[in-house]
């Protein structure tokens, strides 16, 4: 295995903790909160997301959200960006210590490309072995909401961008690719019910993070 994707033991102390969900569920609203609850806990929080958290990554989001290209293309550019955010922001945090909290991570490539666009799992499987092999989310909190709701948050809040643009089939299959990756991976995720109020969806992350 190549030294530079080992995980060092000071990376264990510190946790990863990703947000995911289908456009318009709601994530990114608790993300702040989140954040302050782990640093009331006296964390060093890193806060970034995804594509994105780099200057590169940036570059590559706007060609991402708003650039029309091929499936396979899309997939690798958000694995490019990844592997760029991995080696510049979220490894060199963990090994400082810090917790990292990602508006989405590697998840969304098999809701999005996977389960929207119809890519191979097994290609994604690839490029995930190959970005990062030693590196999984220790939480991820998916948000999920009824598609009808994630549309009329959406449409309430902003123009929509090319992913935001896209059908309800997308969408179903997008949301049915993250609640099929939740039951794989019971461990790391918890599925949070988005359609409530978002004090009440507070309090269960309150218990979450509690419980990490
Ligand atoms: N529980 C909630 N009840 C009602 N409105 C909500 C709730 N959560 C978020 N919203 C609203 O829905 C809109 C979308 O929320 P947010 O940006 O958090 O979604 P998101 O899942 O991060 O979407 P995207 O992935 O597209 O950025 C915002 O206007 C936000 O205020
Ligand atoms: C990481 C990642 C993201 N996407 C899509 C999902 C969203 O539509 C946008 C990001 O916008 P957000 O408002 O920041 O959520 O990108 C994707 O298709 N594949 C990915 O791997």
């Amino acid at each position: 295995m190549n030294q530079s994707n080992k995980l060092s033991k000071t990376m264990k102390t510190a946790k990863l903790i990703t947000f995911e969900g289908i456009d318009g569920a709601g994530k990114s609203t608790h993300i702040p909160f989140v954040v302050s609850l782990l640093e009331t806990a006296g964390h060093t929080v890193v806060s970034t997301r995804e594509p994105g958290g780099t200057e590169l990554g940036e570059q590559l989001r706007a060609l991402l959200l708003h650039q029309s290209m091929h499936l396979e293309t899309e997939a690798l550019l958000m694995f490019a960006a990844r592997r760029e955010h991995i080696a510049q922001v979220i490894a060199p945090a963990l090994e400082r210590g810090d917790w990292v909290v990602s508006d989405r991570f590697t998840d969304a490539s098999f809701a999005y490309q996977g389960g929207g666009r119809k890519l191979a799992l097994a290609k994604l499987e690839a490029l995930e072995k190959w970005v990062h092999p030693d590196l999984q989310p220790d939480l991820t909190l998916l948000f999920d909401v009824p598609l009808e709701v994630a549309r009329s948050r959406l449409d309430a809040a902003r123009d929509p961008d090319k992913f935001e643009q896209e059908k309800a089939d997308f969408f179903a299959n997008t949301r049915a690719e993250y609640l099929r990756r939740a039951a794989e991976f019971p461990a790391r995720f918890r599925v949070i019910n988005s359609n409530r109020p978002i004090e009440e969806i507070q309090a269960e992350l309150s218990g979450i993070v509690q419980s990490l």
